[in-house]
């Protein structure tokens, strides 16, 4: 079967974990004290695929280059509860909001979006409702995942999900809607994650 190149652009602010979302689901380890990152592109081995993670602290044109020869699917991120920065709840999801807002402007026409509610393992600090995250995801179309990084929560699926919306894209250049399967590299054998 052929491989398809995509990329996958995570969102959201610094700290709701984009990066150990990657790690989980790349290495399916995870790290406490894991370093900020800012917009390092990170190589999948497993689906040969590019993820490129972007903090909002980036410019808009910056962070929204997208390649036209990627389908571009993106993943963005809040954390449903609220956390030990100077950063709160509402704040990351405001910042959710205005992602979605500039993909609608200046992203690609039917792009996968996906919203990733992450650290739900802190389960006694929620403070945003399931229910007004998945309202919201609802009105703009879009996957809604509630995941952790730590626990290993969701995280395969959310990716899963994102996979069932890319159309199928045959010889002829034409495209249907029927999504296709996530599988692993077999030159990448020797990684052990799932
Ligand atoms: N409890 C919990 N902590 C998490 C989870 N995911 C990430 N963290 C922690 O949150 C902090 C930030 O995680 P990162 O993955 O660096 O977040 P980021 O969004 O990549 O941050 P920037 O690189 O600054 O943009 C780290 O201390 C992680 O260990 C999770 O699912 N649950």
């Amino acid at each position: 079967m052929a491989l398809r190149e995509l990329k996958v652009c995570l969102l959201g602010d610094t700290g709701v974990g984009k990066s150990s979302i990657v790690w989980r689901f790349v290495e399916d380890s995870f790290d406490p004290n894991i370093n900020p990152t800012i917009g390092v592109p990170t190589e999948n081995p497993r689906m040969h695929r590019e993820y490129m993670q972007k903090g909002h602290r980036q410019s808009a044109s910056c962070s929204l280059n997208f390649h036209s020869r990627y389908c571009v699917l993106v993943l963005v991120l809040f954390y449903s509860v609220s956390h030990l920065t100077n950063l709160c709840h509402q704040d990351s999801f405001q910042t959710l909001k205005n992602w979605v807002k500039e993909l609608r402007q200046h992203g690609p026409p039917n792009i996968v979006v996906a919203i990733a509610g992450n650290k739900c393992d802190l389960s006694d600090a929620r403070e945003v409702p399931e229910k007004d995250a998945k309202d919201y995801a609802d009105s703009i179309h879009a996957i809604f995942v509630e995941t952790s990084a730590k626990n290993a929560i969701n995280i395969n699926e959310v990716f899963v999900e994102i996979s069932k919306r890319i159309p199928v894209v045959d010889e002829a250049g034409g495209s249907s809607a029927r999504g296709f399967k996530l599988g692993r590299q077999a030159s990448e054998s020797r990684r052990t994650c799932c």
